[in-house]
């Protein structure tokens, strides 16, 4: 029944574009594509025109979670699913699918608020892709990453992502306190890599509704390039070097302009699904990942 195939594309607005550029492009080494708004920065991976996409704005928050389907057929098997879910789904017009540089796009949003959007059929940009740091974005059919989206309905949007939209539990971790009840971060995959999706319980729905995104490259020295390389333009990471227990993924985080994370890795297992139990990870990371020199995600810090 799983229909989505991986994230495809993520979309932000920030108040600070003009760092957003030191940090995606002279940072960790992203190249520039270009798209519809001109003064937006349309950051490439791969053979698609744009994986990450910066939009400048009067907030810091995201504005769509692309997830790519593999035909039409899929895009209209998705769209029946979350209609019938109760939640309103907009088949967005085609100048609105050239602007995603998709052939058909749907949106809608998520139980935690998150606009997310649906589609297939991805323009591609033929030309090479020259990188800052030397190195290949992991993507093809493992997709362009992972995000992490904050909730105060852990339930809800669990349940939405599994049972509606067809995302495969892929384990979890207690967060918070260590006595019943509870408290679990839950990761989800739709292919081999180990998570595209985890959702985490949050202090609040709002801006950016975002925890981070993750990155993966294929070798160690550029993760080590990226990270001498972002710490010399002065941006503050939130976690050390490390290796996580789940997906075996080596990687820092980078604070973002707008109080999220980009997680930029290497090594990430891949998963067999023959074969594949969710399981309870009890640490999040086998050495490193020190994140006690952070200023806290805002997805964490309370509103008033
Ligand atoms: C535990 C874990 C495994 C693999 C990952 O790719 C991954 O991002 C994580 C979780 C990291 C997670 C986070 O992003 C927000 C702050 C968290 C909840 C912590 O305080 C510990 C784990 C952290
Ligand atoms: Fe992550």
């Amino acid at each position: 029944m799983t229909q989505i195939r991986g994230l495809g594309y993520l979309k932000v607005q920030t108040r600070d574009i003009g760092r957003w550029r030191e940090l995606v492009i002279d940072g960790l080494g992203f190249a520039e594509g270009s798209g519809p708004e001109p003064d937006g920065l349309y950051l490439r991976m791969d053979e698609r025109q744009a994986r990450l996409i910066v939009l400048p704005g009067d907030s810091d928050r995201v504005l769509a979670v692309g997830w790519e389907v593999r035909d039409q057929f899929a895009l209209a098997a998705v769209g029946r699913a979350v209609e019938a879910h109760g939640t309103p789904v907009k088949v967005l017009s085609e100048q609105e699918a050239i602007d995603r540089a998709a052939e058909q796009v749907i949106a809608f949003t998520d139980p935690a608020g998150i606009p997310v959007e649906v589609y297939f059929g991805p323009v591609l940009d033929h030309s090479p892709v020259i990188t800052g740091r030397g190195q290949r974005f992991v993507t093809g059919p493992q997709g362009m990453g992972h995000v992490v989206l904050p909730t105060i309905a852990m339930e809800e949007t669990v349940s939405f992502y599994t049972e509606v939209l067809g995302f495969l539990p892929r384990g979890a971790m207690k967060v918070g306190r260590r006595k019943p009840p509870f408290r679990r971060m839950r990761f989800m995959g739709i292919n081999q890599r180990h998570h595209s999706l985890a959702i985490c319980p949050a202090a609040h729905n709002g801006d950016p509704g975002l925890v981070h995104l993750m990155i993966e490259v294929d070798s160690l020295d550029a993760v080590g390039r990226a990270l001498d390389r972002v710490s010399q333009l002065g941006f503050s990471i939130s976690s050390t070097l490390g290796r996580h227990t789940n997906d075996k993924m080596v990687s820092f985080y980078v604070r973002a302009p707008g109080g999220w994370d980009l997680e930029y890795g290497t090594g990430g297992m891949l998963v067999d699904e023959t074969y594949y139990t969710a399981e309870e990870i009890a640490a999040d990371s086998y050495w490193g990942h020190d994140w006690s020199g952070s200023e806290p995600l805002a997805a964490f810090v309370p509103r008033s």
